[in-house]
């Protein structure tokens, strides 16, 4: 199939034989079982499994009406969560849709502008958010599975009191969606009370495997991306994931792969995109895989990197600092836009020998020449081969990362579907900001600071 996303890891031959990828097949075949049986540490949250043929059906077309109104009575939304219920969506409509969303006019975007908050707790960004918006018509969705994250709280009191000002009470309403719990948390009270209209993070889809589920999907739907065309994709992924066999399966490739170069002292996975719309996936990426895997003192680092940019900056490190990394590119075969490079009679900037050559040329031969480059400087070169930036292509491109990140964390033995970790500084906050119930704790570390 010419729109399949692929894996390949031909190029580390010099760092992984090929009997040590076969040697891994047992280990990676039970760590499948193990999670597709369900049987594993975690297995409350497996919901995303099954997802993209499983889904919804009836908040799948909820979630296209509300996006409907949205794009129908609204100049801008404002999406507001973090982590999980910030990175799918963006990562989803920057890939997807125009390079310069934002700033194209709206005939030719046709859909409203979108801006994230709640990711930060920057006042300044939040002021900035709202001379953005200044007087024109605005709605917020609202996404927070917990319902009682700190950073989305506070980014909510501000817009819900800017759109009440602007609207009244009863039409501010209207303007907002949460996108929460079923029946818990701080949002899901304050929803039912102001009557909006809500949808729901199922409970066994943890946040950072939630993109499919209405967290992703209505941002995504709002800036006009096919959805019906990203399940497919997801779907096919899944079949992929599910049934091929080990040599030809992807997934569980990706997943032995990394495994065995941590297992010969690589510390650090170094994600690499050469066009910058691919950057939010990378963000999304680090989220999936450092949650998933860091803990227990275990776990590859995350990392990322945005082609050919940070060859000026981080691309000495790279090919010649400490060798404690590998590297997986993210290729797209087929850019969306392909310019071409015209002659110039004089030729004072040098550059007709690429005259006739397009831009996308161009950056192939950056990416192959540093591939080599980081591999002869023993950086293995891992690449996902992504066809083209549709929707297809990403659902795929999800699957195959939720699936490879739930097997890999089996194999490294930890539980791949929580995050103990995180609390520790929420608790810290929490304690310093005097919620209630945390006054020892403010004593104590009030002392050290
Ligand atoms: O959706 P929420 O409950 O607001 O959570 C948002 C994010 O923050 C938490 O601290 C978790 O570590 C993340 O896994 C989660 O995606």
């Amino acid at each position: 199939m010419g729109n399949k996303v692929s894996f390949d890891y031909s190029k580390t031959a010099g760092f992984i034989s090929a009997h040590e990828v076969a040697y891994m097949k047992e280990t990676v075949e039970q760590a499948k079982t193990k999670l597709v049986s369900k049987k594993g540490e975690g297995s409350d949250f497996l919901g995303w499994i099954n997802l993209p043929v499983e889904y919804d059906r009836e908040e799948f077309s909820k979630i296209q009406k509300a996006a409907e109104k949205i794009r129908s009575d609204s100049e801008v939304l404002v999406v507001i969560g973090i982590g999980g219920s910030y990175l799918g969506a963006r990562a989803a409509i920057e890939f997807l849709r125009h390079g310069f969303y934002n700033n194209i006019s709206r005939e030719q975007r046709k859909t409203p502008e979108i801006y994230f908050a709640g990711n930060n707790i920057s006042s300044t960004y939040l002021k900035g958010l709202i001379d953005v918006i200044g007087g024109r018509d605005f709605s917020v969705n609202v996404i927070s599975k917990s319902g009682t994250t700190t950073e989305p709280a506070i980014a909510f009191r501000v817009f819900k009191e800017m759109l009440e000002n602007r609207y009244g009470r009863k039409e501010a309403a209207k303007r907002i969606y949460a996108t929460t719990d079923k029946a818990r948390g701080a949002l899901k009270s304050l929803a039912s009370e102001e009557e909006y209209e809500t949808f729901v993070v199922p409970d066994d889809v943890g946040g950072r495997f939630s993109v499919l589920t209405a967290v992703g999907l209505l941002p995504i739907a709002v800036s006009g991306a096919d959805l019906e065309k990203l399940m497919e994709g997801a779907a096919y992924g899944r079949e992929n994931a599910l049934n091929l066999p080990f040599e030809e399966n992807d997934a569980l490739l990706y997943a032995a792969v990394r495994n065995i170069l941590l297992r010969k002292g690589k510390s650090v996975e170094l994600l690499a995109n050469y066009e910058p719309s691919v950057h939010y996936v990378s963000e999304w990426w680090k989220q999936l895989y450092g949650e998933s895997e860091g803990k227990d003192w275990k776990g590859l680092m995350p990392a990322s990197v945005d082609l050919t940019t940070d060859l000026h900056s981080m691309g000495q490190f790279i090919q010649d600092g400490s060798r404690i990394m590998f590297e997986t590119v993210l290729n797209v075969e087929t850019p969306r836009e392909n310019l071409v490079i015209r002659e110039e009679p004089s030729d004072l900037d040098g550059l007709n020998y690429l005259a006739g050559k397009t831009v996308d040329f161009i950056n192939k031969s950056a990416m192959n020449g540093t591939a080599l480059a980081h591999t002869d400087g023993s950086v293995p070169n891992l690449r996902v081969n992504i066809p083209e930036q549709n929707e297809f292509c990403l659902g795929q491109l999800f699957y195959f990362f939720e699936f490879a990140c739930g097997v890999s964390g089996y194999i490294l033995g930890v539980n791949p579907f929580d995050q103990p970790g995180v609390e520790s500084y929420k608790s810290n906050m929490f304690a310093l900001l005097g919620k209630p119930g945390y006054e020892e704790t403010h004593d104590r570390l009030t002392k050290r600071l």
